[in-house]
């Protein structure tokens, strides 16, 4: 699979200087790697100031490493840097980058001039994206009187502006409610699949990384140290999973045999059903349901399967992300 994003060897740190003496020195990234892929979504995780934005502003070409090699589409920002810019769109910290005393077209018309988008592929993209996003309807009026999900829509048309391979997304559903933070990971997986589109974000909400991400990467300590396919995290970190059932009678012999080669059995209730629950790995999981689902005295199987947070949780002393 081709990459997109190759970020090798990243060292950031952060220095402050008194009398031309470094006061105090803040290490960020250290020896950090990271590949995205074409076509994917890709979760950055870690705790407040791991550095999640910093990696994300070197990769955008805002900040320079202080050591390492960024590649974007096999091009370095020192050599390419316009090329790069035109195929990545970016969407940053909040609606201020937006005018708020002008309408959504006409900030759109003003950020597309100020990228150097032609004329008329302007119109026509002004157009299609506010159509796209959600916002055709209110492409005149000015942006004060947007909410927050609104802005934000129009922050993600204006990143689309120049016809972008790439976006690029720090936390883009902080401070949303639940509701549009859910139409708003919508039409981020309609970028993906429907445009095509690369999706690097960072993101807290891990619930929000399982249902976007095809893959995460975990940065702790300044480099990425765990990074997969959330079934591979999963797998890998070989979490319990715990598989409730019913029975309309007592379990027999040969079955629980056959559970507990894969985890334990623990009965819970017999009145009107017989109930047990299984724990096991999730590599299991398969194997036990199948076991279970050709029982004719089942009627009830459930799976309260191991999450993201889970997971995560499992690479910080702290427990929560
Ligand atoms: N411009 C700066 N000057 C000095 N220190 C900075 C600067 N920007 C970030 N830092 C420090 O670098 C560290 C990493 O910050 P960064 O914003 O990259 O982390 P983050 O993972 O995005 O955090 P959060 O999840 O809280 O947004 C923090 O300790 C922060 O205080």
């Amino acid at each position: 699979m081709d990459t997109v994003i190759n970020c090798t060897n990243i060292y950031k740190s952060y220095i402050k200087k008194r009398w031309f003496k470094v006061v105090k020195r803040n290490d960020v990234l250290k020896n950090l790697d990271i590949k995205v892929r074409k076509g994917e979504i890709y979760g950055l995780l870690g705790l407040n100031g791991a550095g999640k934005t910093t990696l994300i502003r070197i990769i955008t070409g805002i900040l320079l490493p202080d050591k390492g090699n960024v590649e974007i589409f096999g091009m370095r920002y020192d050599k390419h840097e316009k090329e790069i810019k035109s195929k990545i769109g970016v969407v940053m910290g909040g609606d201020r980058s937006l005018y708020w005393k002008l309408s959504a077209e006409e900030n759109l018309e003003f950020f597309g001039t100020l990228y150097n988008v032609p004329k008329k592929k302007l119109k026509k993209n002004i157009e299609i994206y506010l159509d796209y996003v959600g916002l055709g309807e209110h492409k005149k009026d000015l942006v004060e009187t947007y909410s927050k999900g609104m802005k934000q829509r129009l922050l993600i048309a204006k990143s689309l502006i120049i016809d972008p391979e790439v976006l690029i997304l720090d936390e883009p559903t902080v401070g949303l409610d639940i509701q549009v933070a859910f139409e708003f990971r919508k039409l981020l997986k309609r970028l993906n699949e429907e445009l095509g589109l690369t999706i690097l974000l960072t993101t807290h909400y891990l619930h929000e990384a399982e249902e976007l991400c095809s893959r995460v990467g975990i940065l702790k300590g300044g480099r990425i140290v765990e990074e997969g396919t959330i079934d591979y995290l999963k797998r890998k970190n070989k979490m319990e999973e715990v598989v409730e059932f019913k029975l309309k009678t007592e379990i027999d012999d040969n079955l629980e045999k056959e559970i507990l080669n894969y985890g334990s059995i623990n009965k819970l209730s017999m009145d009107n059903y017989f109930t047990y629950q299984v724990r096991t790995s999730s590599i299991y999981r398969e194997k036990i349901i199948s076991l279970l689902s050709s029982q004719s005295k089942l009627t009830f199987l459930e799976v309260k399967g191991v999450t993201l947070e889970d997971i995560v949780s499992n690479y910080f002393e702290e427990g929560v992300i």
